[in-house]
């Protein structure tokens, strides 16, 4: 038996749970179960990460929930954000089946498109701006290949934002952004999570 909730299909017992939680100005209504991350409220980090992410400085375009779990970075920034479409994917069968009822659920499922991507495999478009809380269980391989190859997923001044503890590699990982993207900053940092983001100035 595994619960990890970053596996396909983690196999442990249903526990449906439904609450709502104000994110960026909106209530939403969520369902969550067990087998997915942060399933009894949502987690600080993703939180911090949707209130750090600045709409006007990036680009036309969709934009990418990358391991988007039940959907609540997603969702939060379709309630806020009606002019945009977003993607949001994930290796989390279960919590992508999530996603799709609290997207609904929310009103929100028109402009969502949700589906299954092991990181990028399955993903085809460019994005405006790629969001993402990395799967640091899942361990390093997966974090950095995110981070690193979110460059070939987004039109030219588009975003990466990423959350990540300071204790859990925020600083490998702004290394790591910076030598692939030749820029990233800390736009914010709130009791120990980094807000990191870089631009994609296009490949010359
Ligand atoms: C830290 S959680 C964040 C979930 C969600 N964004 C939130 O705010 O609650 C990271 C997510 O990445 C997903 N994940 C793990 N490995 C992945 C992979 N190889 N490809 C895509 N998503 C993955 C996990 O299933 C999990 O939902």
């Amino acid at each position: 038996m595994n619960d990890f909730y970053y596996t396909p299909n983690p196999d442990v017992v249903h526990k449906i749970q439904q609450w709502d939680f104000e994110l960026l100005g909106n209530k939403i209504a969520f369902t969550t179960d067990n087998g997915v991350f942060s399933k009894k409220r949502v987690d600080y980090g993703s939180i911090v990460l949707m209130n750090a992410f600045n709409i006007s400085k990036i680009p036309s375009g969709k934009i990418l929930d990358l391991g988007c779990g039940y959907g609540p970075v997603g969702i939060a920034l379709a309630k806020k954000y009606t002019d945009r479409e977003f993607d949001l994917v994930d290796v989390n069968n279960r919590a992508l089946s999530l996603a799709q009822t609290n997207a609904k659920n929310n009103g929100v499922d028109n402009r969502l498109t949700i589906y299954n991507s092991n990181i990028y495999e399955n993903v085809q478009s460019k994005y405006a701006a790629i969001v993402v809380n990395p799967p640091i269980r899942a361990g390093k391989m997966v974090v950095n290949t995110m981070l690193s190859k979110a460059k070939n997923h987004l039109v030219p001044s588009g975003t990466l934002t990423a959350v990540l503890q300071k204790k859990q590699g925020a600083p490998s990982a702004k290394k790591l952004m910076k030598s692939t993207f030749g820029n990233c900053e800390i736009i914010k940092k709130d009791k120990g999570y980094y807000i990191l983001e870089s631009i994609y100035n296009g490949d010359k």
